[in-house]
Formats: C-alpha cells, structure tokens, sequence
C-alpha cells in the first residue's frame, strides 16, 4: 500500500506520545522539528552521522542545519507533501540516540 499521510489527529496524537518529547508542529508546513543542543561539535557531528546511517538505510532523510553544538531538524515525508509514519519513526529513532 502506498505510504498514507497522517491525519490531523493521528499528528497530535504521535506528538503526545513520550517517545517524541521535544518535538513540535512547524508554522505554515506540515512538518516537526526538533532543536537539540550537546556538548561541543564532537558530540553534534557524532549524533548526525549515527542519524544519517539510519536515514539512509531507511531511505528516509532529515532536513537539518548545525552551528557548534546545536542541530536543528526538521521532519516532512516529500513524497507525499506532509506528515507519514516514517517522520514519526525518524523522530523516534533521533529522540532515542539523543538520550543515550
Ligand atoms: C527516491 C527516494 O526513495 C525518495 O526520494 C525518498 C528519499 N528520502 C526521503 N526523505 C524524506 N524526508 N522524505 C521523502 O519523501 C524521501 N523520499
């Protein structure tokens, strides 16, 4: 079956769970986004290349943007111009590496 955009309420829903804590909706896109903040570089660049294997295995890729020791995301399925439940597995798999 084709990949399925998720609805308004499947949207809050995802959100409300614990397993996204830090992620919210993006103003005027259906899109999330997360700002998460390290130690240094070392430990921004490592988390990005531990998130981009996964997000190249998954064929599924985030949108991101580093200064130091800050990485902004931003998750969108484009194939389908909005949200599915690959950006909620990413978020998931990010929030994961984040905490360990
Ligand atoms: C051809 C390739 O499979 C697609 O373009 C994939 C690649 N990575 C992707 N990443 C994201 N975030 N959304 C997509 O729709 C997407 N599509």
């Amino acid at each position: 079956m084709a990949l399925q955009k998720l609805t308004p309420q499947e949207q809050t829903e995802a959100l409300a769970r614990p397993e996204l804590e830090g992620w919210s909706l993006v103003d005027g896109r259906e899109a999330i986004k997360r700002t998460l903040t390290f130690k240094d570089f070392n430990a921004a660049f490592g988390f990005m290349t531990r998130v981009a294997l996964y997000a190249d295995k998954a064929d599924h890729h985030p949108e991101w943007f580093n200064v130091y020791n800050r990485v902004e995301v931003t998750l969108a399925t484009h194939d389908v111009q909005g949200l599915s439940v690959r950006d909620v597995e990413l978020a998931k798999f990010i929030n994961q590496i984040y905490h360990q």
